[in-house]
């Protein structure tokens, strides 16, 4: 992680655009926004997902106007004036491009590809094309100091959309993998108050339940930290309590719901090995 934190870095230093790709749960939102922290710029955060906008990404007019002017010698008497009168109001890209922050976006690859089109001139010629009629489109010159980082799960996930190539030629793709059993163990360990031994049983619980379960790719290093959770607000002596070993397996089950999961028929394949492992 540390080395891929330091090329991400670099390439940003050198004014590249940046991509983790990866399955759920393998840190890239993390990463991302540690990476982002580091330049030591504004940073911002938005998420992709099927209903957003050019507008979303970019801003649009919005406006309505309410003025009220005061009589200077009958102090009761007053007009008030309404209009709709559209204003552009910028949303995160455009900020960042004008004022030179990071952008994250993140899972941009659930935007439709059409919207984010947007991207291949502000990231090929640095100009960011705003709409409007002829007389008022504008064109912003993007700050030398932008910069963007992507994150995006595989294809084979729900809702992903396929990234055009024009668009991935203009980033840099860094793969994440799957966390080994001592990362995991870590991450597990610093988002929980669990000892380094408790916490190795969790993740042992959550890679088994990896093997056994088909589906369970939801199963993450975010589910083992849940069951952290509860563990670690627990005593001792509570762990092979049935409580305890019913709301680990439930906490399992919730991140694979799939059709083909049959959670009774599992059930004690599941509690078995939880039994394994606390
Ligand atoms: N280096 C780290 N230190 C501490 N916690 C971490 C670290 N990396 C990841 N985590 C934790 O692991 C969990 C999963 O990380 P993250 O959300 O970044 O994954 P992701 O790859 O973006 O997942 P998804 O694709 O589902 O959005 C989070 O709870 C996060 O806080």
């Amino acid at each position: 992680m540390t080395e891929i934190f330091e090329r991400a870095l670099r390439y940003l230093k050198a004014g590249l655009s940046i991509h983790f790709s990866g399955p759920s749960g393998t840190g890239k939102t993390s990463l991302a926004l540690r990476v982002a922290r580091s330049l030591g710029r504004p940073f911002s955060i938005i998420y992709g997902n099927s209903d957003f906008s050019s507008a979303d990404l970019i801003g649009g007019n919005y406006g309505y106007r309410r003025k009220k002017t005061i009589d200077n010698f009958i102090h009761n008497v007053y007009t008030i004036e309404e209009d709709f009168q559209l204003r552009w109001l910028d949303k995160q890209l455009t900020k960042a491009c004008r004022e030179g922050h990071v952008l994250i976006y993140d899972e941009f690859s659930r935007t439709r590809p059409t919207i984010n089109n947007i991207l291949l001139s502000v990231l090929e010629e640095g100009v960011l094309f705003l709409p409007g009629s002829d007389a008022e489109k504008q064109t912003i010159a993007v700050h030398p100091e932008f910069r963007i980082i992507f994150t995006s799960n595989p294809l084979e996930y729900a809702g992903v959309h396929k990234t055009q190539a024009a668009l991935e030629d203009r980033m840099v793709t860094i793969e994440l993998n799957e966390m080994d059993r001592e990362t995991e163990v870590a991450i597990t360990m610093a988002n929980s108050n669990l000892s380094g031994k408790d916490a190795e049983k969790v993740v042992d619980i959550v890679r088994d339940y990896r093997v056994i379960v088909p589906s369970s790719k939801n199963c993450t290093v975010r589910t083992c930290i849940k069951i952290a959770k509860v563990m670690a607000y627990e005593e001792l002596s509570e762990y092979r309590s049935s409580t305890i070993k019913n709301m680990v397996a439930e906490i399992l089950f919730s991140e694979s719901r799939h059709p083909l999961i049959n959670r009774k028929e599992m059930y004690p394949q599941v509690l078995s090995l939880i039994e394994k492992h606390l």
